[in-house]
């Protein structure tokens, strides 16, 4: 009997409060919490309790309606400059997914819109709203056009969660899989656990198994053999920044898929939704890499798997050189090169 596709709500707005499900309690605890403050919305969003490019934006602009609302000002200029205040913090909260900063940018804007108080408060939920349904409705055409790409049967790659839980709802490069479910096509889909934070074994393979998609778990160093020996025939993986020539910022590890999908002849597809492109940017020599704490690396699950003192280099991310990309698929359509003469024809920020 087909499971029913249970695609799990990662945010929601309450009037007094935003609910998120804790990521860094998965898959052992579907634990969902609630944040009332500027400062739970930060540490929410730094600490991965809620994460992924377009979650981190969503929840970010909640951040921002949230704190709007908790504000006592009836004089506007100082309370506009307080909520500009709590849209600076929470952009430093991380510094790679471009999303956040897109996101916080449009709450921005919605603010100069407005020239009260109780509309601005108005606005702000309003903009924030517009900013979640539209990510539903994005992420959905992204699986309309990745799903376009595999064959029934096809057995295809993964990394990191670019799943429903990082969107709003069905993920990017996991929302061809949730729709080929709805659809009843088959695919396999091989999940690399992604380490340090897992977000591979502890998400994706959740998030897979509860919608009823056929998932199999390997662990990052596995790939090229399980390419060669399970007859992988595709590489799909999200974005966390792309440049206006196409390379790409994702979770670490999918450099180096890129490029065992050379060494395969098999496509690499990168997903992501127009909010992804940083057209600022020439290339992604300048993307800023997020380098975490130490502790991820030498401790896992808490237990110390290290020396003391070991020096660690902990980057959360790497970037994928535009010419290892076969193509980038968007809820514009999908974007083939050369990247920098076709992003413009799909991409107008
Ligand atoms: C649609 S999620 C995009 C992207 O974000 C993830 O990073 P993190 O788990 O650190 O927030 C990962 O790179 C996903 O591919």
């Amino acid at each position: 009997m087909q499971k029913v596709t249970t695609i799990p709500y990662s945010i929601q707005w309450n009037e007094s409060h935003i609910t998120i499900l804790n990521q860094q309690e998965l898959p052992l605890k579907t634990e969902f919490l609630e944040l009332h403050t500027l400062e739970d919305v930060f540490d929410s969003i730094v600490t991965l309790k809620v994460r992924g490019a377009p979650a981190i934006g969503i929840t970010a602009a909640f951040g921002v309606a949230l704190a709007a609302n908790a504000l006592e000002d009836e004089f506007f200029p100082s309370f506009a400059a307080k909520v500009k205040e709590a849209i600076t913090y929470l952009a430093s909260s991380r510094p790679t997914a471009v999303n956040l900063f897109w996101a916080l940018n449009r709450m921005e804007s919605a603010l100069s819109g407005s020239t009260t108080v109780n509309e601005a408060k108005t606005d702000l939920v309003h903009e924030a709203l517009k900013i979640y349904l539209e990510d539903e409705e994005t992420c959905r055409q992204i699986g309309e056009y990745g799903l376009s790409l595999f064959k029934p049967g096809s057995r295809v790659m993964t990394i990191c969660n670019a799943g429903g839980i990082a969107t709003a709802r069905y993920g990017t490069a996991l929302a061809p899989f949730h729709l080929s479910i709805e659809k009843n096509i088959h695919l396999k889909v091989f999940a690399c656990e992604t380490r340090p934070v897992l977000q591979g074994s502890r998400l994706t393979a959740w998030e897979l198994m509860e919608a009823g998609v056929d998932v199999t778990l390997i662990t990052d160093s596995m790939a090229a053999h399980t390419i060669r020996t399970k007859g992988v025939n595709a590489i799909i993986v999200g974005a966390d920044r792309i440049a206006a020539n196409g390379d790409t910022a994702n979770k670490i590890g999918t450099f180096g898929l890129a490029v065992l999908a050379k060494h395969f002849g098999i496509p690499f597809y990168v997903a992501a939704p127009s909010s992804t492109f940083d057209l600022t940017l020439d290339s992604g020599d300048h993307i800023p890499i997020e380098e975490r704490n130490a502790e991820e690396i030498t401790h896992v699950g808490g237990i110390r798997v290290a020396p003391e003192d070991v020096a660690v280099f902990n980057p959360a991310f790497d970037v994928t050189p535009n010419e290892l990309i076969t193509a980038i698929i968007t809820e514009k359509g999908i974007i083939y090169p050369d990247y920098k003469e076709n992003i413009g024809k799909y991409i107008a920020h």
